[in-house]
């Protein structure tokens, strides 16, 4: 059985299709990560998942139960965790009279060991809380009653990078003992780190579900290279050539191209490439090379593709230049 199972699910508010025929799996010990800008129908789908949301169409089933129908789902919740993305805790409570609260509901297995890792600070009232200390509240929370699955709505936002790090290796250790984490990010990074498998959302539509490493994969490589002498632009009409920018340094003492030099050429170049690396290197091995650098494609740039936008700025090369290149691989 599935940890969580949507099928068709549809959320119309009139004037928009928060969620439109959303369907997806989440297989139990897996870390799933729901991708998507603001307003792309994130929370609406958590927040159908968890019954506070009727589907306008669709059905789903949370750790098998059927997510809408209340009573039936009362037994999945006994077995969930869940951060909102704005957890509203009593302003007046402490930190300690929130987590009393939640234990007399939920049980406390594991509350000293998550404080370890936390720490909020649980003598003060939640209305002297910053966003952050929220967050750590929320974790302990979350995961205190030792869940099988937890639902986390954009977990690290006001966290700073020691805790983010801390979340990451938390989560990571629980998935490898069964636990089944899906949350929400728009932040590529820490999807990256995290996630085995990563479903996106653009416009209330799911664009692609699919496992993080052939996202990656899809999106290639960066590669930069500096060459001794001028390369022409041919020898990289290759297949999975994309985004390449160019220049041409005549070189100290040089100030124009000399009659050797091919009309298209360059000594300098970034591109982004999806084939076999081999290929291109078999291409570049009659050249003379400065410098070359192959590095993973950055996700933003993936995640750009998928619900547009200009792409993050790539280090450009001195006075680059674009080139035609074949047509991207937009997916
Ligand atoms: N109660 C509501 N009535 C009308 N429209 C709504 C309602 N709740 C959400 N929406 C709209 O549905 C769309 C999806 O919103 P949702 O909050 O699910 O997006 P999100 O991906 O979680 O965004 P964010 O990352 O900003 O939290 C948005 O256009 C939002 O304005």
């Amino acid at each position: 059985m599935a940890a969580i199972e949507l099928e068709g699910v549809t959320k119309d508010y009139g004037e928009v299709l928060a969620n439109d025929d959303v369907t997806f799996t989440v297989e139990r010990g897996e870390i799933f990560g729901y991708l998507g800008p603001n307003g792309a129908g994130k929370t609406t789908t958590i927040r159908t998942l968890l019954g506070f949301l009727s589907p306008t169409e669709g059905s789903g089933r949370l750790l098998g139960h059927d997510i809408t129908d209340e009573d039936d789902l009362i037994e999945a919740k006994r077995r969930l965790g869940y951060l909102p993305d704005d957890p509203a805790f009593d302003e007046t409570a402490t930190g300690r009279e929130i987590l009393e609260l939640h234990a007399s509901i939920k049980g406390d297995e594991r509350s000293a060991e998550l404080l370890e890792l936390f720490d909020p600070p649980l003598d003060r009232t939640v209305r002297e809380y910053s966003h952050g200390n929220v967050r750590k509240l929320g974790l302990v929370t979350t995961f205190m009653h030792d869940p099988d699955l937890v639902i986390l709505d954009e977990p690290t936002s006001g966290l700073d990078p020691l805790m983010q790090q801390r979340f990451a290796e938390f989560v990571r250790s629980e998935r490898d003992q069964g636990m089944t984490v899906f949350f929400s990010s728009h932040v590529l990074s820490e999807v990256r780190r995290l996630c085995d498998r990563v479903g996106i959302i653009r416009d209330g539509r799911l664009v692609t579900v699919e496992p993080v490493e052939s996202l990656l994969d899809r999106s290639g490589k960066v590669v930069r290279l500096r060459a001794a002498e001028p390369i022409p632009t041919e020898a990289l009409e290759i297949d999975g050539v994309h985004e390449l920018e160019t220049s041409l340094d005549p070189g100290e003492g040089e100030s124009e191209r000399d009659a050797t030099t091919p009309a298209t050429a360059f000594t300098e170049c970034t591109l982004t490439f999806t084939g076999d690396v081999n290929a291109l290197l078999d291409r570049l091995r009659e050249y003379r090379l400065l410098d070359l650098s192959i590095e993973e494609a950055p996700l933003e740039d993936v995640f750009m593709r998928f619900y547009g936008g200009e792409r993050s700025e790539r280090k450009p090369t001195p006075a680059a230049k674009s080139v035609p290149s074949e047509a991207s691989d937009d997916v």
